[in-house]
């Protein structure tokens, strides 16, 4: 896993070492890595355009073009606020031959140091003016301007980066905004940084974490998945979410609800009935998708609730709980319950989303004791112990009706199977996405062709030497 510190953490940290190292060591460390990546991506071409801004940012960006220029390549700074412009990086750049200019031209690449992690709000105008005009790729300096560093936000003009260079750690931009290809630079922050704000899974965690069969496995002991979806006018959803769960584990999937036929004549391999009180033992329960708010799903979802296994709580079931909040009752306090709403979903539960999208989650995870899974480009998982896990999707393919029925599927077959509920469902989105971009290759998909390719996003994730 990788770990993600927010700004004021990092501040703290950078402090403390500071404090012991000799002035200007860091930034110059820091500045140095910045020239080196600069170096690797203008692979031979020599001309490089500063865009310096009031604070350390920019003064990381100007002794980047001394060490630039030291290495014979030509640098022309815009100041964006001249009187705040950091005085020594800019001697520092003047005494190395950098040029002052008013506006870059013929460049071949751009080095963002208008705002790093004191940034707040979207690019002021000036700088605004400067980045719309470029046409060389950006390299940001700590985090892409414009985009909060914190949260990902992006509310007005911003930097689009091709690379970003951090340094100490990563913070949370790099996993919920578009930050280009990100590039660490170590400042020996490491003894002054506790354990992180935030997680982002690594496919080997994913794999490591997939539940297989071993060799005194049946179809019992793997975990039993129920799934209560669908219904007469939305069959589908059933069908989606049942295949998921066929297709995640070994274990056996149970599918009670109006569907059944339906749901029997795509997966033979699934258990089908009728009706929730028919359905026999399992190991967690999916509920909600397409299953209609009424008064019988209303029911339905009681009678899961009350089961006391893991349950998966999506689409319409999300909207019963926030419309009747009587629901709750029927859940044992220690019953463990994932929540995945998206945006519209959110707001019934605890209004508003907002910009900070991993706070928003932190909140309905405290309030409902449940671990929400927060759908969007960047997923955010959180859990009611203050866990936080990231994954942000390359492409926005898994964007598409149905896919959020088999995200509940995958789910839910890894809740039975007695996986950490956050961590069920941070492998399971990220296996989602996987699926869905080896399913799209570069053209639009439906949901089935996603859930068709979940056993290749799995391949994908196991390691290479397991059977
Ligand atoms: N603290 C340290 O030890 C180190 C800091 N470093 C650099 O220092 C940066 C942080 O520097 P600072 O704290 O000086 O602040 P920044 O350079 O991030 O921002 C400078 C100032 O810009 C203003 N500002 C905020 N949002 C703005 C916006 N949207 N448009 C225009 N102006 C805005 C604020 O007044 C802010 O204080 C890091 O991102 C990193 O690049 C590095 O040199 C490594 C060492
Ligand atoms: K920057």
């Amino acid at each position: 896993m990788r770990g993600l510190w927010t700004t004021a953490r990092v501040k703290a940290a950078e402090d403390r070492v500071m404090a012991r190292v000799p002035a200007g060591s860091l930034m110059r460390r820091a500045a140095f890595g910045v020239a080196t990546v600069a170096l690797e991506v203008l692979a031979g071409r020599r001309r490089v355009g500063l865009l310096v801004g009031a604070g350390n940012n920019g003064g990381d960006a100007l002794w980047a073009g001394y060490y630039l220029r030291r290495r014979g390549v030509s640098v022309a700074a815009v100041l964006l606020d001249p009187p705040r412009a950091h005085a020594e990086g800019l001697a520092a750049f003047r005494r190395a031959g950098g040029r002052v200019v008013e506006r870059l031209v013929d460049v071949d690449l751009v080095i963002d140091g208008i705002v790093g992690l004191s940034g707040r709000g979207p690019l002021r105008p000036a700088a605004a003016e400067h980045v719309a005009h470029l046409d060389a790729p950006v390299l940001a300096v700590d985090s892409p301007s414009g985009v909060d560093p914190d949260t990902g936000a992006v509310d007005g003009p911003a930097v689009r980066a091709a690379v970003t260079v951090t340094f100490g750690c990563l913070k949370p931009v790099h996993a919920l905004a578009d930050c280009g290809d990100v590039r660490l630079v170590d400042l020996g922050l490491g003894a002054e940084l506790a354990g992180p704000d935030l997680l982002e899974l690594e496919v080997s965690d994913v794999g490591a974490a997939w539940p297989v069969p071993g060799p005194t496995d049946d179809k019992y002991t793997q975990g039993v998945t129920g799934i209560a979806a669908g219904s007469a006018t939305y069959p589908g959803a059933a069908v989606l979410a049942t295949g998921a769960a066929v297709l995640a584990t070994s274990g056996m999937v149970r599918y009670a609800g109006a569907a059944a036929e339906h749901v029997r004549s795509r997966w033979p391999e699934a258990i089908c009935t009728g009706s929730i009180t028919d359905a026999g033992r399992v190991q967690a329960w999916v509920v909600g998708p397409g299953l209609g708010t009424g008064l019988g799903a209303e029911g339905v979802l009681r009678a899961v609730l009350e089961a006391g296994v893991p349950v998966c709580a999506d689409a319409d079931a999300i909207t019963m709980l926030a419309n009747n909040p009587d629901l709750w009752d029927a859940r044992d306090p220690d019953t463990p319950l994932v929540l995945t709403p998206h945006d519209r979903e959110y707001e019934r539960l605890a209004g508003k989303v907002g910009d900070d999208r991993v706070a928003a989650a932190r909140r309905v995870a405290e309030k409902f004791d449940a671990v929400v899974l927060l759908k969007g480009h960047a997923t955010v998982v959180a859990g009611p112990d203050g866990r936080v896990l990231v994954n942000r999707a390359r492409t926005s393919w898994a964007a598409t009706a149905g896919s959020g029925d088999v995200l509940s599927g995958l789910i839910g077959a890894l809740l039975a199977a007695g996986v950490d509920p956050l961590l069920a469902a941070g492998c399971a989105a990220r296996v989602h996405v996987l699926a869905a971009e080896l399913a799209a290759d570069g053209a639009p998909i439906p949901a089935s062709s996603l859930l068709a390719s979940v056993p290749d996003a799995i391949r994908a994730v196991r390691p290479l030497s397991s059977p």
